[in-house]
């Protein structure tokens, strides 16, 4: 049997947090990622690699166009803090589309993820919900996220842009 030639390449993103540290690290997802290699911390912007930056204040919506980055980073800093000001890194700024929250904290809720369900949403949206899975196995309410958004994050998986992004976005916030 030969090989299918028409199959591309899985890409294997750097996953990758800016740790502020001022939110409780017992609850900290970004913590529990980089305890079993997950995601790397950086303490500074400098040390943080290039890459997507997941910002909720963004103006551009993440989208399938964004996928050929190399790394997907995430700010984990508590919400009291995470103003627009906070997100100085370097890097393509991009907000996610409403997706909602599955862990207990803000179960139900739109747009305000953990850190470790904005970086499996980016991957997801990237066509590597393996990945996402993999992130997401560590914690015991992870399959609930994606359960929760199975349809938008294949929906939003299939765009070709972020203006395609945003218009299916609106059929979920006009359900609100
Ligand atoms: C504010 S921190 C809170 C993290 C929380 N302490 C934890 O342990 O997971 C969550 C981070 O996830 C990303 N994020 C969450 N919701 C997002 C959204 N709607 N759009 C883009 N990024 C988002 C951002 O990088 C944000 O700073």
């Amino acid at each position: 049997m030969t090989a299918d030639t028409t199959e591309t390449a899985a890409v294997e993103y750097g996953v990758h947090v800016r740790y502020e540290g001022d939110d409780d690290p017992e609850k900290c997802t970004a913590r529990k990622l980089a305890s079993f290699d997950l995601a790397e911390l950086h303490r500074s912007d400098r040390a943080t690699p290039y890459g997507v930056v997941l910002n909720p204040h963004a103006d551009r919506a993440l989208s399938p166009a964004d996928a050929d980055a190399s790394n997907v980073v995430a700010l984990d800093c508590s919400w009291e803090s995470a103003g627009e000001a906070m997100f100085s890194l370097p890097g393509e700024h991009r907000a996610l589309p409403y997706l909602v929250a599955g862990n207990p904290v803000n179960f139900g809720r739109p747009m305000q993820l953990t850190t470790v369900e904005a970086l499996a949403a980016a991957l997801c949206i990237f066509g590597r919900e393996d990945r996402a899975e993999e992130l997401l196995s560590k914690f015991t309410w992870g399959h609930t996220f994606l359960e929760l958004n199975e349809e938008p994050l294949r929906r939003y998986a299939d765009c070709a842009d972020s203006a395609e992004v945003v218009e299916i976005q609106q059929e979920y916030l006009d359900r609100e």
